[in-house]
């Protein structure tokens, strides 16, 4: 019926063009710096025998860690944490009247699942219970509680008051700005913690960094350059096959209306598993996430409810005869994702043996019924309590479908248990939804709402307590550091059916979220920060 009056969001066409990315090419494509990468890497592994004072042990992983090529070395940082953390017989720590090294040392044994008592702390307390002031001259001292800090899991008051303690003296520290790379440094951090930020836009920033700082060595440093070249060549590999995949179901320019990001689809995937081998699931979770991205504008924008009730319940019945009454570009729509899913899951049984259709058909039919109440609320003006909202808005972010498509990508043997604990939306997976979910309603909301959507968590904050928006935003980055202790609580659980790799591949989405939607709509808006973030990680190579 022509009488449809239809919404806009006045989405942008892609500025990452299918025959600019298709021209992407890197000498460091292949093997041909693999053996100067090698001995390298066989220098370094030698430093973890030379250095023996704790300190440096810990200094030398940290810094692996932030030029983000740690992955290289899992083994010997695993042993040097034991071989510390049983030395310590696990409680006191080795340099306690040294907050830097207690800070650096707390932060990496708790990064790596051991865990530390928060009153380690204690020692730089004075008889009042607070931080001794003349911890405050030394920054890099500051820095190091600061970020150990984002270690925090659930009612740990101690932590609150360190980040708290530290947030103050490095944000006075600052003001002064007399060393330009500490202060750049502690800009970085109060930013946003290196706990919550993306591992491979922190390795391209922190390589920037430590190149014209005053202890570089220059082993770390070639590695780390050739290393991310290294990794970026493998990545256009990846980029560029999605994109042939993309173009040949043609949805992006079939469907108008809808946002068209192939280009950022993959840059989440970045996030997500930078690391060579994970090349199969970058390329499976960029298809998910463009599709996802599609998918959710025709819910959040173009269909009428009619329209919404008769696709929702196509999937549901995942059934091609299902299509009759479904309008053009829902038919498009329909087939092109039963398509993908079907051939993503033949891969599967062909390589893993394990018949999944009926997983991917769970995850994606509980997704569109979330986006089919969210449009029901829009269109009946109803707004939930936050709770009512974030209780259906951590499935239609979509992060347990991500997820489960990422655990049968990178998984081998695909397990039983596990997948029982899955499709139960643990809670690990939940709390990095919440945290997607608020990070993008922060970032995306304000135009979600101008072009009309369902109210989101600061609106429906805002009605529930008729708080003013600057103090409903303050309330869901609130939300998101407990959300983040919730995580971290569970992530160091030791019980998990979950490997190391996944639950970090699980926290690395909410990582990835916090840093797209840092400045706005970092997925929606391509040509701003995101343009920069795409240049310096996927095109520009380190000169
Ligand atoms: C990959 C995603 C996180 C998921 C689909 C595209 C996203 C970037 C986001 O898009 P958005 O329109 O902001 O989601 P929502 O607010 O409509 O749920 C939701
Ligand atoms: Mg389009
Ligand atoms: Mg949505
Ligand atoms: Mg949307
Ligand atoms: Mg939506
Ligand atoms: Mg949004």
């Amino acid at each position: 019926p022509s009488n449809i009056v239809r919404r806009s969001a006045n989405y942008q066409p892609p500025i990452w063009h299918y025959d600019y990315i298709q021209s992407l090419t890197s000498v460091y494509v292949g093997g041909s710096f693999t053996g100067r990468i090698d001995k390298l890497k066989g220098e370094v592994r030698m430093m973890f025998n030379k250095v023996v004072d704790p300190l440096e042990r810990f200094e030398l992983i940290d810094i692996l860690q932030r030029l983000g090529i740690s992955y290289h070395f899992d083994d010997e940082i695993q042993r040097t944490l034991e071989g510390i953390h049983n030395a310590n017989h696990g409680g006191e720590m080795c340099n306690k009247e040294n907050i830097y090294a207690t800070a650096l040392e707390f932060r990496l044994l708790r990064q790596h699942g051991y865990s530390v008592p928060q009153e380690i702390f204690n020692s730089f307390k004075n008889e009042m219970g607070n931080f001794k002031a003349c911890l405050c001259d030394d920054i890099e001292g500051m820095l190091c509680l600061y970020e150990a800090s984002f270690l925090s899991v659930e009612d740990e008051s101690i932590m609150e008051e360190a980040r708290e303690f530290a947030t103050k003296q490095l944000s006075k520290y600052v003001k002064q700005s007399k060393d330009q790379n500490l202060t750049a440094r502690v800009n970085h951090a109060l930013e946003l913690p290196l706990h919550w930020r993306m591992s491979r836009l922190e390795a391209r920033w922190f390589i920037d960094v430590y190149r014209s700082g005053e202890y570089m060595n220059p082993i770390l440093l070639e590695l780390a350059e050739l290393d991310f070249n290294m990794v970026q060549a493998a990545h256009q590999e990846d980029l560029k096959e999605a994109s042939r995949w993309w173009r040949s179901i043609g949805l992006g320019e079939k469907l108008s209306f809808a946002r068209d990001r192939l280009m950022e689809s993959f840059l989440w995937t970045v996030g997500k598993t930078f690391q060579p081998q994970f090349g199969s699931c970058r390329r499976t979770l960029t298809k998910v996430n463009v599709l996802i991205t599609a998918i959710d504008d025709i819910y959040d924008v173009y269909g009428t409810l009619d329209e919404l009730e008769l696709f929702t319940d196509a999937i549901e019945r995942w059934d091609t005869n299902a299509m009759d009454q479904l309008p053009y570009y829902m038919k498009l729509c329909f087939l092109s994702l039963h398509n993908s899913i079907n051939e993503m899951a033949f891969d599967i049984l062909k390589e893993k043996g394990f018949h999944i259709i009926q997983y991917l058909r769970k995850v994606w039919v509980d997704l569109l019924k979330s986006y089919l109440l969210e449009a029901k609320w829009y269109y009946s003006g109803y707004t939930p309590s936050l709770q009512e909202y974030i209780e259906n808005a951590c499935i239609s972010i979509a992060a347990q479908v991500m997820l489960v498509h990422v655990y049968f990508s990178i998984t081998n043997p695909i397990t039983k248990e596990a997948l029982d604990c899955l499709e139960e939306f643990p809670n690990i997976i939940r709390w990095s939804a919440v945290v997607l979910r608020l990070a993008d309603d922060l970032g995306t909301s304000k135009d979600e709402l101008e072009r009309g959507d369902v109210p989101k968590s600061i609106q429906c904050y805002m009605n529930e307590t008729g708080a003013s928006e600057e103090d409903a935003r303050e309330h869901i980055r609130s939300l998101i550091s407990e959300t983040w202790n919730k995580m971290n609580e569970e992530a160091r659980a030791a019980s998990s059916p979950f490997s190391r790799t996944f639950i970090e591949i699980i926290m690395n989405l909410a990582r990835t979220a916090q840093c797209i939607y840092l400045h706005g709509d970092g997925h929606g808006v391509e040509d701003r920060e995101t343009k920069d973030n795409v240049l310096s990680l996927i095109i520009h190579p380190i000169p």
